[in-house]
């Protein structure tokens, strides 16, 4: 085994652990989190943010964010992970962000430091920079929600698209077609997004309702922005949506994107591609 090989054994290793011991930081209300300390000689570091992990993280989104780690670690990268919730300093990198869906009362905790970040975020998505968010943040990537009672929860506008309460919850099992092949995935939400002007949809839905129980679209893109009401979580079932976010990162980060995997890691890859494939097979045949 080459001096390098070895290194990059003996940091998975570490890496695997820091994982693990990442969940502690949820809520942990630290201004941040660099969940693990590799050698930058070996591996090019790419700067995740989990947003708000605290209030809108439900029906394992978090899940996403290990996605995106493992993938990135799988092709030579080094993951660092940085976990914000309201009011913590935003990290000097930022190469890509993920936040999860949360109940109507998580997303009013945190709509007064998003509306804050706006600025800011408008600007990383005009930028290239990728995003992925479900449900209840999706819904507050787009102009605004109102809620069953009446509440208006302002929207941040990356998407030009608003949210409606209903009575009627829309929960079960939901499959969407898109350019990253057949999504699947879990949805379970009383709001109903509406696509405005030439908001893209992320998918057109084959079975279960999406965005609404109208017009048979599924989530939101612009730019390398994505929307969706896909919880499950939805990455690891659908890895080409998450090679899009992953080479997304990387270009954002360092112009191009290069896979560095050597062939345990490729393996490994091809492994966990086979995992999903099935994955995604039983989950499209399964009842809503
Ligand atoms: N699953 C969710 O994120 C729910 C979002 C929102 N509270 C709704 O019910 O529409």
């Amino acid at each position: 085994m080459s001096e390098l090989e070895d290194r990059i054994h003996t940091v998975e290793g570490e890496n695997h652990l820091h994982l693990a011991e990442s969940e502690d930081h949820l809520h942990s209300g630290e201004a941040e989190n660099r969940i693990n300390v590799i050698d930058d000689r070996v591996r090019p570091a790419v700067d995740i943010v989990s947003l708000y992990p605290r209030d809108m993280n439900i029906y394992g989104d978090t899940g996403n964010v290990l996605v995106v780690a493992k993938r990135l670690w799988l092709y030579g990268y080094q993951p660092v992970v940085h976990y914000v919730n309201q009011g913590d300093a935003w990290p000097e990198h930022v190469d890509i962000i993920l936040g999860g869906g949360g109940q109507d009362s998580g997303q009013k905790k945190i709509q007064d430091d998003l509306m804050a970040r706006a600025p800011q975020l408008r600007q990383m998505a005009d930028e290239g920079v990728p995003m992925l968010v479900i449900c209840g943040l999706y819904q507050l990537f787009g102009n605004f929600f109102r809620t069953i009672d009446g509440d208006e929860i302002p929207g941040i506008g990356i998407f030009d698209a608003e949210t409606l309460g209903k009575t009627a919850r829309l929960i079960g099992n939901l499959v969407a077609s898109s350019d990253y092949g057949t999504l699947v995935g879990y949805e379970n939400h009383s709001g109903q997004t509406f696509l405005h002007g030439q908001t893209k949809a992320l998918g057109r839905v084959t079975s279960g309702e999406g965005n609404n129980a109208e017009d048979e679209t599924e989530g939101a893109q612009k730019n390398n922005v994505i929307g969706t009401y896909m919880h499950g979580s939805v990455l690891p079932k659908n890895p080409k949506l998450a090679d899009f976010l992953v080479m997304k990162a990387v270009e954002h980060r360092y112009g191009s994107f290069t896979n560095l995997a050597d062939s345990s890691m490729q393996a490994e890859l091809e492994k966990l591609d086979e995992c999903a494939r099935q994955a995604s097979q039983v989950a499209q045949h399964r009842p809503r």
